[in-house]
């Protein structure tokens, strides 16, 4: 059987774990997946995850996107070294005033989330544009494409990766390979629970009483209620990226939400960039009770659709 081989970063949680178990259980067979963690201690909720797919279909490694050694290690073990999907899922959150975070802090994050793939990409390249076969998966972010209130270095590294794929895509295509970026929004996964709160314990001390009161009373007190209203699940996201795998000819970007193309599509109506900068200030600050409502408006509808299907699944049953 000629198995496609999937190589997938940060499969202890959230997004990187759905896409190895969903990719594993495919029904026709198509992938042999290798799931990597850094830390192979937290490999229980995968191997749940997996079920019977565990050592046939899929195979858990260790890989440090922040440590080469382990990449070409990882790489290394692998029949001919052959990856035909890379997967770079690995990455962590940042929020806060900049006055706040250390220059270390922010180097870890672009660590992880830019030079991660780059690592990896270093590591696998030549031997696609070897073998002309390869498709490179990312999973960015709608914040690779728009700056988000207090995530400045966390936006500021998805940039970095959108940035360093437009220009390698020209490249790839001479070699027939592909490259895709996934744009979710926001996601409820580790990720959300970690940096809200990472956030929490900022020591707002070196910010300004206007700075450290925005952070407060605006980003963390709407934080929890626009990841209930707007997230999806990481088997959301499993499934639009598998949807993109097994594509013909895959898009070079790809949104998951729809409930938060309005924002995005601001930022390409507009050269000047003002409109989506000025949309998001009034929405914070001019039009907060309206904000609100829509977000509770949001709330209901997805409390009734969740209730219906609810409802649905009991009638069948
Ligand atoms: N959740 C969200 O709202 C969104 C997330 N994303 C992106 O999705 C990706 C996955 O995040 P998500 O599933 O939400 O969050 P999780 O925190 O659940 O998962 C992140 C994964 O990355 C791993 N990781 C972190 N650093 C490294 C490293 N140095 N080497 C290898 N693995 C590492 C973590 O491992 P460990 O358990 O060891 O820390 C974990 O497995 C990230 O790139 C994130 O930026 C994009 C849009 C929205
Ligand atoms: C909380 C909050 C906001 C939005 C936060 C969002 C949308 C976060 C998205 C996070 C993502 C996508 C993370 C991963 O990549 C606004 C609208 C600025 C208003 C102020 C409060």
């Amino acid at each position: 059987m000629n198995q496609k081989v999937v190589l997938i970063t940060g499969c202890s949680s959230g997004i990187g774990l759905a896409l190895a178990a969903r990719i594993a259980k495919d029904e026709k067979k198509r992938f042999m997946v290798y799931a990597t963690m850094r830390n192979l201690s937290k490999g229980e909720a995968l191997v749940e995850a997996a079920g019977r797919t565990l050592g046939r279909t899929l195979e858990i490694k260790q890989l440090d996107v922040c440590d080469e050694a382990s990449i070409k290690a990882c790489v290394d073990s692998l029949p001919e070294r052959r990856v035909d999907i890379l997967i770079s899922n690995a990455g962590m959150g940042l929020i806060g005033p900049i006055e706040c975070q250390s220059i270390d802090e922010m180097k870890t994050v672009m660590d992880t989330n830019f030079f991660g793939l780059v690592r990896l990409l270093k590591e696998l390249l030549p031997d696609m544009k070897r073998r002309k076969r390869g498709h490179v998966v990312v999973i960015s972010s709608v914040m690779g494409i728009q700056g988000i209130l207090f995530n400045d270095v966390y936006a500021a590294s998805k940039f970095a990766v959108e940035g360093f794929c437009e220009s390698l895509a020209v490249q790839a295509l001479r070699f027939n390979l592909n490259i895709s970026l996934i744009e979710p929004g926001p996601v409820i996964t580790e990720f959300e629970r970690k940096v809200y709160e990472e956030g929490l314990k900022t020591d707002l001390s070196k910010a300004d009483k206007v700075t450290a009161d925005m952070f407060t009373n605006i980003y963390l007190k709407n934080y929890k209620q626009i990841f209930e209203t707007l997230g999806q699940t990481p088997e959301d996201i499993a499934e639009h990226t598998f949807k993109i795998i097994t594509m013909e000819d895959p898009p070079f970007r790809h949104q998951t939400n729809t409930l938060y193309t309005p924002m995005t599509t601001l930022k390409y109506a507009d050269p000047n960039g003002d409109l989506p900068i000025d949309t998001f200030y009034k929405m914070v600050f001019e039009h907060d009770k309206v904000f609100n409502a829509s977000l509770n408006f949001l709330k209901l509808l997805r409390w009734r659709s969740r209730k219906s299907f609810t409802l649905d699944k009991d009638k069948s049953n």
